[in-house]
């Protein structure tokens, strides 16, 4: 048996390990739990169960939306009340059974969920925390005021609760299906979060235009977060609302989504261990507080300032600081493994071709900012494994093309065709999954993630539904094998040198395996050494077969790698042919007269 065939069942089981790993610390706590309630009579302590299980689902689905998707909604009591009034409507006016009121309590919140999702397509930040508080608002002045319908601050009585043969559950009852639910809830998200799904979310957050470049489909991923918040709130709301079998307006508070946004705040936001602290510390708070109410909202109010202020990455971020390191240690040994073993190679994915069309075809495509007119029927045709340079003087438009073909922003008329197939109008995350990748003029990583990470994001399009993530991981290593930059493997892209985060971003975007690398200005900033190196690392990615259209205002580092090259001048092609045909037209030697800096370099040759 050779010594590759013994390595993969060992690589499999160490993987197998990983997988249980995630799931059996849920599962132990989970039995843990569920064995005291079965000792606990006293429903006092009981209570604090229930309750702790309930804030931290709400707490979970918060951490999807503001910790991972970086949404931070102030209108989730509407949530709350959604379900609530859900399970409270459906079982006392329409008989429905409690069982299915309370699966529908989260659907009809989820539905919720996507009404106010709709406004973070357009505002951001601040504006959209006031578009969510705007949200609570109304719920709250909702359930107060139609008191015919929500019973005001009455409520709704005679909640029809879960039963167990007959019989209304018990609040051990209650506590047991809490601590079952929070369980699951817990694996499923760790299951997405820690994979694909959590980095795309994260990426967005980080940088939404960077994100959707690297084919992640980003108001999807909006929405997906506020739905997964809203529902896990709405069932966090039934619940409270079946076990009390009463539910009034006076549950539905700014005070309530002040504490949901809190629980994730203070635990630890964008990790997936942050609601659970944040729901232990919190509940245990609101237990200790219950004799002196009138100080809980100060307290509450200052725990969010000493969670901004001084714990940015909450309760676990502290206590993972340690564990954090020795992780990353044993990650580089791992990775080790799967650098020997990297299987995918670095080449254009197989996409859908029409026989004999070149690479990409530009047909009459037109753009204009008001009466500044960056491209005026450009035609143009760019062939497959061949490095390409588009150059001209400033404000020529040559990056306002580059956005174009990755559908940053909309061409005003003409079409674009890739391997034949008309791609106008398509969005830019599905440009990207087309395999058109791409850096940016000025940097565009996704600096708190680890250089890995921002590999991974990049080949977020690639990896499979299921099972993928070992094969990207594989496949991330070997494009930072290729890049040269495996030693910064588990840094923070962030903090690395210039020069390197460069080259990050060009791993990245050479991560999705495209058919055709767009570098808008990779040299710039970069000192003579590191544009020689970046012109030998963009030689050695057009021998693997890409294509690479380079925007590039150092003629050196031009003239000494292009196959081809496209002169702009005012949106207008001006000219078009090799590096020595270029270096001798007198309409672009014209067009240069401007800039005395570039008409010199225009014969510069590339640095070693
Ligand atoms: N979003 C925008 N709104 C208005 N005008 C824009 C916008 N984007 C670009 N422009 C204008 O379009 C023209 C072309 O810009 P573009 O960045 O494409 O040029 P460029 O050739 O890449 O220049 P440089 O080499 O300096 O980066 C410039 O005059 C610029 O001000």
């Amino acid at each position: 048996m050779s010594a590759d065939t013994l390595k993969m069942p060992a690589k499999t089981l160490t993987r197998m390990r990983a997988s249980l790993g995630r799931v059996a610390p849920a599962l132990l706590v989970g039995v843990a739990l569920t064995a005291l309630a079965m000792m606990l009579s006293n429903d006092f302590y009981l209570r604090i169960l229930f309750m702790g299980g309930v804030y931290y689902l709400c707490a979970a689905g918060m951490n999807v939306l503001a910790g991972y998707a970086g949404q931070k909604s102030l209108g989730q009591a509407g949530l709350f009340a959604a379900g609530a009034y859900t399970v409270a409507l459906l079982t006392t006016r329409l008989e429905v059974p409690p069982v299915l009121a309370l699966i529908a309590a989260p659907l009809v919140a989820g539905a919720v969920g996507v009404l106010i999702a709709l406004p973070s397509l357009r505002v951001k930040g601040p504006s959209l925390a006031l578009v969510t508080l705007a949200f609570g608002i109304v719920a709250e002045k909702l359930v107060t005021e139609w008191t015919e319908l929500f019973g005001g601050a009455q409520g709704v009585y005679g909640i029809a609760p879960l039963q167990w043969r007959g019989v209304p559950f018990s609040l051990q009852q209650w506590v047991l299906l809490v601590i079952a639910l929070a369980v699951a809830t817990h694996i499923v998200l760790r299951y997405f979060l820690e994979g694909r799904y959590g980095r795309a979310l994260l990426s967005l957050q980080l940088d939404e235009i960077a994100a959707e470049c690297s084919g992640i489909a980003v108001y999807r991923y909006k929405t997906t977060a506020f739905v997964v918040a809203a529902a896990l709130c709405g069932l966090a709301g039934a619940l409270v609302a079946q076990q009390n079998q009463y539910f009034n307006s006076d549950f539905v508070t700014f005070h309530l989504s002040i504490f949901i946004l809190l629980l994730v705040l203070l635990g630890g936001a964008g990790n997936i261990y942050g609601p659970i602290a944040g729901a232990l510390v919190l509940t245990l708070t609101e237990t200790f507080l219950a004799q002196w109410p009138y100080i809980q909202n100060f307290v509450y109010g200052a725990m969010l300032l000493f969670a901004l202020y001084l714990m940015p990455n909450g309760i676990v971020g502290v206590l993972l600081r340690y564990r954090g390191k020795r992780k990353r240690e044993a990650m580089t040994l791992a990775d080790g493994l799967a650098m020997e073993q990297a299987a995918m190679p670095l080449r254009p994915a197989a996409g859908q071709e029409v026989a004999g069309a070149p690479l990409l075809e530009l047909r009459g495509v037109n753009k204009a900012f008001g009466g500044v007119v960056t491209a005026r029927g450009i035609s143009q045709k760019m062939e497959a494994h061949r490095i390409h340079a588009l150059i001209g003087p400033n404000g020529a438009g040559k990056s306002t093309l580059l956005n174009i073909l990755t559908g940053v922003i909309p061409a005003d008329s003409g079409s674009i065709l890739l391997s034949g197939r008309d791609v106008t109008g398509l969005s830019a995350h599905a440009l990207a999954a087309s395999g058109i990748a791409r850096t940016f003029q000025n940097l565009r990583l996704f600096g708190a993630l680890s250089v890995l990470e921002n590999v991974l994001v990049g080949a977020h399009a690639r990896i499979g539904m299921i099972g993928g993530e070992a094969a990207a991981v594989d496949n991330a290593m070997a494009v930072l094998a290729f890049a040269g930059l495996l030693e910064h493997a588990h840094t923070a892209a962030g903090s690395l040198p210039y020069g390197v985060q460069r080259r990050v971003e060009l791993a990245r975007a050479l991560s999705s395996q495209p058919a055709l690398l767009l570098l808008d200005e990779p040299a710039a900033g970069l000192n003579p050494q590191e544009t020689a190196e970046l012109g030998r690392l963009v030689r050695k990615i057009g021998q693997r077969g890409i294509a690479v259209l380079m925007v590039e205002h150092d003629m050196g580092l031009v003239m000494g790698i292009s196959d081809h090259i496209v002169v702009l001048d005012r949106g207008v092609v001006i000219a078009q042919g090799t590096p020595a045909q270029i270096q001798a037209d007198p309409q672009v030697i014209a067009a240069y007269l401007g800039s005395d800096d570039a008409f010199e370099e225009l014969s510069g040759e590339l640095p070693c």
